[in-house]
């Protein structure tokens, strides 16, 4: 299956989905200067109940927590979007060592990783058939920056790395609010684009904060401690799930008005 290596890694993933040679696809570079400062945009909001969170798994190719999206629980608004998005998800990206694994680039800066929280249009019946329109889903993306000051709230996540360090292994995670991630400053960049993973369906409003959160060298190690192999091969570091950038061609990136 899909991956990161050469023989199954970005470069190939058209092969099995098409999308991925889309006009819309992500990640990008965003250059400030080519940035459209848009009057009509909001700010954004979540009301997130923490109860909605359920478990965390070492998928093989990123640290996933899921959250009940059976109904509106966890959710976001506003922003660019219109309606209500359900959060079904959160993962991250990283590298190998801390001058890359972030998958968006901003003024040609690429960070050390990239936390997503996947959401869809409750307006569709579920997550299948919204991830077939083109304002299905929503993603915030959070850049972590390596400095000295690491945010304890990623505290919470790092803890259970140890009970999910091979493919396949999932535990429970409850209470979880994932508000807590979120830097001060809600300023952020907006376009649209596709998941950065296959399938790669161009379903995608992202929402780019623009503050990184703080993360320390030791705690990207703790990431770098999962496997992308199950418990009976052998293990391989699960790093550098980050896909290339890809073209803008005749998109628009926009960001609220100062
Ligand atoms: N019919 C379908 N069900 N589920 C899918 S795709 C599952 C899924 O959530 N994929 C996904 C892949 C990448 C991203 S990302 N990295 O945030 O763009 C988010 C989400 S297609
Ligand atoms: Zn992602």
């Amino acid at each position: 299956s899909w991956g990161y290596s050469k023989e199954n890694g970005p470069d190939r993933w058209h092969e099995s989905y098409p999308s991925a040679r889309g006009n819309n696809q992500s990640p990008i570079a965003i250059l400030t200067k080519n940035v459209h400062s848009d009057p009509i945009l909001l700010p954004w909001f979540t009301g997130y109940d923490p109860g909605a969170s359920k478990t965390i798994k070492n998928t093989g190719k990123t640290c996933r927590i899921a959250f009940d999206d059976t109904y509106d629980r966890a959710v976001l608004r506003a922003g660019p979007l219109d309606g209500i998005y359900r959060l079904r998800q959160i993962h991250i990206h990283w590298g190998s060592t801390d001058d890359k694994g972030s998958e968006h680039v901003v003024d040609l800066t690429r960070h050390a990783g990239e936390i997503h929280l996947v959401h869809w249009n409750s307006k569709y019946s579920n997550y299948n058939d919204a991830v077939r329109k083109r304002d299905g889903v929503a993603v915030v993306a959070l850049f972590m920056k390596i400095g000295k000051t690491p945010k304890p709230e990623l505290k919470r996540i790092l803890e259970e790395i140890d009970a999910i360090k091979t493919k396949g292994k999932e535990v429970p995670f409850s209470n979880f609010d994932p508000s807590i991630l979120f830097p001060q400053n809600r300023a952020y960049f907006t376009y649209f684009g596709s998941f950065t993973t296959p399938p790669c369906e161009e379903c995608v409003t992202w929402i780019i904060l623009k503050e990184p959160i703080i993360v320390s060298s030791d705690q990207m190690l703790k990431f770098r401690s999962l496997s992308s192999n199950t418990a009976e091969q052998p293990f391989c570091p699960l790093v550098d799930n980050w896909r290339p950038l890809q073209p803008l061609n005749n998109r628009m990136v926009r960001t609220q008005c100062e």
